[in-house]
């Protein structure tokens, strides 16, 4: 095992080493997202499936292009022209968000799913006050009816959603001053944040604020993307460990995107590879990290910086592919220390190595069985 496996194991065994349910909370089934350009499709997201357990935290690594953004917008059902998703589904609790109506999938977001979008403390309203702005999120999943029929009633929590993600019925102002100052102290705000506007907030404070509104509804997954860009280490720790409270209060489901193996390694149950917008190895984060079974995964792996010994850098030679009429074989092929001659125009079929652990690599065909 090479030093940096080493140290990055030692990382992989701070995570939570949880036990999940077999529940699923999200299942992604073939799905094909492309960018419609001038020279032909962009593949992005080239026939992605996996399953996503009731809890679990699975973090989506891969080089930049690697079509992570794309798949967590896919998600969302937030893919907006030249995106389009093409084919597959996105099964969440027993609907597939992609045959939803607009106004249906719109109850569904925040209720059901929630994004922590990329560079999420610009996407805080610069002259809105964040206690509007996470009400205006709450308010958004009230439906006339719900209103109408229920106003005043005692059966219903504040808060609480239908299955379709509408609010049970209108919180009182005050059942919201209360939720939003739940809210800002569960993501270790002060409730007087709330009076306040983003400008007066540090990167960090901001990015609270934004975990704040995610989880106003409970969603039962929460996709962050790049939760902690832009942010110093000591506090991407922190907000790590603030989205990883979050999570297990709501028991949400948690999907991290990001390129920093080593911080998703503290945080993850789960790791995904994407490489040319597949999905390459998708296992446990502590067996991944210690036996890597896709050569992509093996030298993302490695070219991680190791502080506990001097090494010196090894980057993954050669580029990622473009997605622009991909060639069949394996995507990885040029770049691959232990390509053979069938990875150069055979598609790698996804393997089942072990339980929930799976890669496309044509060094498993043999050892492994069609996943
Ligand atoms: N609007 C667009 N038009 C054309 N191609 C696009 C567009 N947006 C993204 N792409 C392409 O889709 C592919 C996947 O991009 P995506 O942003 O999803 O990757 P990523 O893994 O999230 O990268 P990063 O880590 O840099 O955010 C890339 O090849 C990218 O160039």
């Amino acid at each position: 095992m090479t030093t940096a496996t080493n140290r990055t194991t030692a990382d992989a065994s701070q995570s939570t080493n949880r036990v999940l349910s077999e529940e699923i909370a999200l299942r992604v089934e073939d799905l094909h997202v492309y960018y419609e350009t001038e020279a032909g499709d962009v593949k992005a997201v080239n026939g992605v499936s996996f399953d996503l357990r009731a809890g679990e935290r699975l973090a989506l690594v891969g080089e930049s292009g690697s079509g992570k953004s794309t798949m967590a917008t896919a998600l969302m059902r937030m893919t907006r022209p030249p995106g389009k998703i093409v084919s597959g589904s996105i099964t969440l609790s027993g609907r597939d968000i992609l045959q939803l109506s607009e106004s249906e999938i719109r109850r569904a977001r925040l209720a059901e799913i929630a994004l922590v979008p990329q560079g999420a403390m610009n996407s805080l309203n610069p002259v809105i006050r964040i206690e509007k702005q996470i009400i205006d999120g709450i308010l958004d999943h009230i439906v006339e009816e719900s209103v109408g029929n229920s106003s005043g009633s005692r059966r219903s929590e504040v808060m609480e959603a239908n299955a379709e993600g509408a609010l049970l019925r209108k919180p009182t102002r005050r059942e919201l001053r209360d939720k939003v100052a739940d809210l800002l102290t569960n993501v270790g705000l002060s409730p007087s944040v709330a009076s306040m506007y983003p400008h007066e907030l540090s990167g960090g404070m901001k990015q609270r604020a934004v975990l704040a509104i995610a989880t106003c509804l409970s969603p039962k997954v929460i996709l962050a993307d790049e939760p902690t860009s832009a942010l110093d280490v000591v506090v991407q720790r922190q907000i790590m460990q603030t989205l990883g409270k979050l999570q297990s209060g709501i028991d949400a489901a948690v999907i991290l995107v990001g390129h920093d193996m080593g911080l998703v390694a503290q945080f993850a149950d789960t790791i995904g590879v994407m490489y040319a917008g597949r999905l390459v190895e998708l296992g446990p984060v502590e067996q991944i990290f210690e036996d890597p079974q896709h050569p992509y995964t093996r030298l993302l792996i490695e070219s991680l910086p190791s502080f506990s010994e001097k090494k010196d850098f090894v980057g993954i030679p050669g580029m990622p592919p473009r997605l622009l009429n991909l060639a069949t074989g394996c995507a990885f092929y040029p770049r691959c220390p232990s390509a053979m001659d069938i990875c150069q125009d055979t598609d790698p079929l996804d393997i089942a190595i072990r339980p929930n652990w799976r890669t496309a690599c044509h060094l498993h065909n043999e050892t492994g069985s069609d996943g």
